[in-house]
Order: structure tokens, then C-alpha cells, then sequence
């Protein structure tokens, strides 16, 4: 029996999404081994993760997330700002919304393409040697460095996240070096087991880990250049409690289209 699947590709800031429309329900969100397929860039569609528009009570829609590998993720910064501007684009949400992810509610606004999209709090950062550790809605390790282009953080990154310490559950590894007035950042994201052009729950926890670094306070803001664009973190900061805690950045349509998977 042929069945036809109709999708839409979001990127933001070149982490890039496979979206559906998911309000009938029609698509199964169990199906791993067809996730992982429509994810894969050489038999599929290509992307860093999937994403399940829903409907829910209370909210605006909720946000299903699944990671390259086919499974249900936690919290994704970028994909939520995807999201956002899908629902825009399917005429759910005009320029605010609330809606409902793995980590809870999340607020978003949206202008033209640039989506500012609310994140959890953070009250709890560990240290591991020099590295910050910490959970941004996805768990993340943070590592200051020198001469960030030249490193190979695929090497380095997969080296971290497959040691004694993170093996099992995982961890997004992200390396920082300062330019000019902001950051520079490049994440070796756990679920796609490789880098990816960009990650906004690693930018949030790279912006928190050099306010520690800089014994940074109050109402903060730090811009994050990734390998796909251009990313800014804002937050407040009292003690070690973060709050007001929101990540903007672009998020587009790519291109749209129906795919088989009988
Ligand atoms: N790219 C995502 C992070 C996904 C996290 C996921 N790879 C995991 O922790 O399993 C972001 O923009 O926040």
C-alpha cells in the first residue's frame, strides 16, 4: 500500500528540522526506524531532527521533537523556534504564542523571521575539571577554548560524550572562544552523534557558563555566532539562578514537499 507523507524543512541558523503537521494525529510518533529514515540525508529528507506539530488543551499546539537517530529528544532550542514560525506559517499563531514542549511551556515572539523564544530556568551548574555542565531543557557540556576553527570537534566532541561519565544517557558538547564582543560556538550534538551547524540549547548554556566564567549579573546579554548563523542569548541572573531566559535567531521554511514510505 503507497502512503505519502507531506513535509516541510525548517533550518535555524543551519540546524535544520523535518516538520509535520501532525494535528490529525495521522503520523506515527512511535515509528523510529521511519524517523531515523526520513532524517537521513541520503535516503530521506535530511535533517538534524524531526518535529511533531499537535494540538493540545491549553496551549497553542504542542512540540514533539525527535533527535536524527529516531528518538523522542529532550528540549530543542532551535527546532522550537522552528516550530514557532511553521505554526505562523500555518496560520495557528500569529506574532506570540504558548505552546507546549517535552520541558514544559514555553512563550515565543515572532518578527518577519526572527524568532525570540522563551527557555527554563536554570538554577544548577556543575562543574567537570575546567568544563561547566549544566541542563538547558538538554543536557550540555561547556568547554572554553583556544583557536576554535581549527578544532576538530568531531573528534574532541564524540571523545566527551562517549566517556565513562556521559556515555550512557548522553551529553551535547559545546566549545567556546570569545570574538570580539560575543562568542563563538561549535556543539557536537548527542542524537545526531556529530556537529551540527548550530544549537540553541548549547548557545543558552554557553551564554549562561561565561557569565559564571565573567561573573556576569543581572539582566544579560550575549550574542553567539554558530557555524549557521547568528544566535543571541538573554537572561537575568541573581546568585546562580538564571531566569527570563530566552534564545533568538532566524528560523525559514527551506522547501516543502510529500515523500513515499510505503
Ligand atoms: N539542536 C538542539 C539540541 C537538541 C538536543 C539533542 N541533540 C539532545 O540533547 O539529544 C537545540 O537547538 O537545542
Amino acid at each position: 500500500m503507497s502512503h505519502t507523507i507531506t513535509f516541510y524543512k525548517y533550518q535555524g541558523a543551519g540546524n535544520d528540522f523535518v516538520l509535520i503537521d501532525n494535528r490529525n494525529l495521522a503520523f506515527d510518533a512511535k515509528d523510529e526506524v521511519l524517523i531515523e529514515r526520513l532524517c537521513d540525508r541520503r535516503f530521506g529528507i535530511g535533517g538534524d531532527g524531526l518535529m511533531l506539530l499537535q494540538g493540545t488543551k491549553n496551549f497553542d499546539f504542542e512540540m514533539l521533537y525527535f533527535n536524527a537517530d529516531g528518538r523522542e529528544g529532550t528540549m530543542c532550542g532551535n527546532g522550537g523556534r522552528c516550530l514557532v514560525a511553521f505554526a505562523r506559517d500555518l496560520g495557528i499563531i500569529k506574532q506570540q504564542t504558548a505552546f507546549l514542549a517535552v520541558d514544559g511551556r514555553h512563550d515565543a515572539e515572532i518578527h518577519d523571521n526572527e524568532v525570540n523564544l522563551g527557555m527554563i530556568p536554570v538554577s544548577s551548574i556543575q562543574r567537570d575539571g575546567e568544563a561547566f555542565v549544566l541542563n538547558t531543557g538538554s543536557p550540555h557540556y561547556v568547554q572554553f577554548v583556544q583557536d576554535l576553527q581549527q578544532l576538530d570537534v568531531y573528534q574532541a566532541g564524540h571523545a566527551i560524550r562517549n566517556n565513562e561519565r556521559y556515555a550512557q544517557a548522553g551529553i551535547n558538547v559545546n566549545f567556546i572562544e570569545q570574538e570580539g564582543l560575543g562568542y563563538f560556538v561549535r556543539t557536537f550534538e548527542r542524537g545526531v552523534e556529530d556537529e551540527t551547524y548550530a544549537c540553541g540549547t548549547g548557545a543558552v548554556a554557553s551564554a549562561m557558563s561565561v557569565a559564571i566564567k565573567e561573573e556576569l549579573f543581572g539582566n544579560v546579554e550575549i550574542p553567539i555566532r554558530v557555524l549557521g548563523g547568528q544566535l543571541q542569548v538573554s537572561f537575568n541572573r541573581e546568585g546562580n539562578n538564571f531566569t527570563e531566559v530566552y534564545l533568538k535567531g532566524p528560523a525559514l521554511r527551506v522547501f516543502e514537499g510529500t515523500i513515499d514510505i510505503s
